[in-house]
């Protein structure tokens, strides 16, 4: 039957949660930080201080990651999630290490630098899923992160900024290998979500509220230049 409405036609599970959270989700996607960054008007105190809890975000992430490996029901799986790790270890790591260099955060003032709440947030969320052992809870938070970053950095069809700070950024979330990332977490979830329909709901949500509350937190807290070794 291809008649609107049966079930081969149904919403994707994924598709589903995230129209749960359409609201926060869209608030989060056109945040005054994506605005910025496309157009490279952000402010270095406020990229600083961002790229400063991301740090934390992670590392934090990375251990959620090895939970999915742990979890994960095939080789398959287990294989593409740990290539996903290799990624977060890899460039995105040397991404970290140059940006904070070119706006001269030192290793000491990200250290004396405080959680947000919601980064304190994500490391708790991240500990509570990897803890319940459960693929489709870890993945929950996995798809949440890495679809809203997707989604961000490619709806606006602006060209890239020049500042590698803001470009690296985006093109690390929009490239092809990120696309079938996401995709390939989609679908995993579309698979074994439904069988934990409110354990997956939950975890989700919560995700998508800590998104908008991460960017929030980047003009409530920006890293000022009085604390910050200013090298541009
Ligand atoms: C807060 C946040 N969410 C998602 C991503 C993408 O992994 C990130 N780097 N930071």
């Amino acid at each position: 039957m291809n008649t609107k409405g049966s079930p081969l036609l149904t919403t994707r599970f994924t598709e589903e949660l995230r129209n749960q959270n359409l609201r926060t989700w869209e608030a989060a996607v056109g945040h005054q930080f994506v605005k910025e960054l496309f157009d490279g008007s952000i402010d270095d105190t406020v990229m600083a201080g961002y790229l400063t809890q991301d740090y934390r975000f992670l590392d934090a992430f990375l251990a959620l990651i090895g939970a999915a490996v742990a979890s994960a029901d095939t080789l398959e799986a287990r294989l593409t999630l740990a290539r996903f790790a290799g990624e977060v270890a890899g460039d995105e790591n040397t991404y970290f290490q140059h940006s904070f260099d070119t706006l001269g955060v030192t290793e000491e003032l990200r250290r004396e630098t405080p959680n947000t709440a919601a980064t304190t947030g994500f490391q708790a969320l991240f500990r509570e899923a990897a803890d319940t052992r459960e693929y489709a809870a870890i993945l929950s938070v996995l798809v949440v992160a890495e679809w809203l970053y997707l989604d961000w950095a490619t709806r606006v069809s602006h060209p890239r900024p020049t500042d590698p700070v803001h470009a690296d950024w985006i093109t690390l979330h929009d490239y092809p290998g990120f696309h079938e990332l996401v995709a390939f977490l989609r679908a995993e979830l579309d698979r074994v979500g439904p069988q934990d329909r409110d354990t997956a709901g939950d975890f989700f949500g919560r995700a998508v509220d800590l998104e908008l509350a991460f960017f929030d937190a980047a003009y409530a807290h920006p890293l000022t230049e009085a604390g910050r070794e200013v090298v541009r």
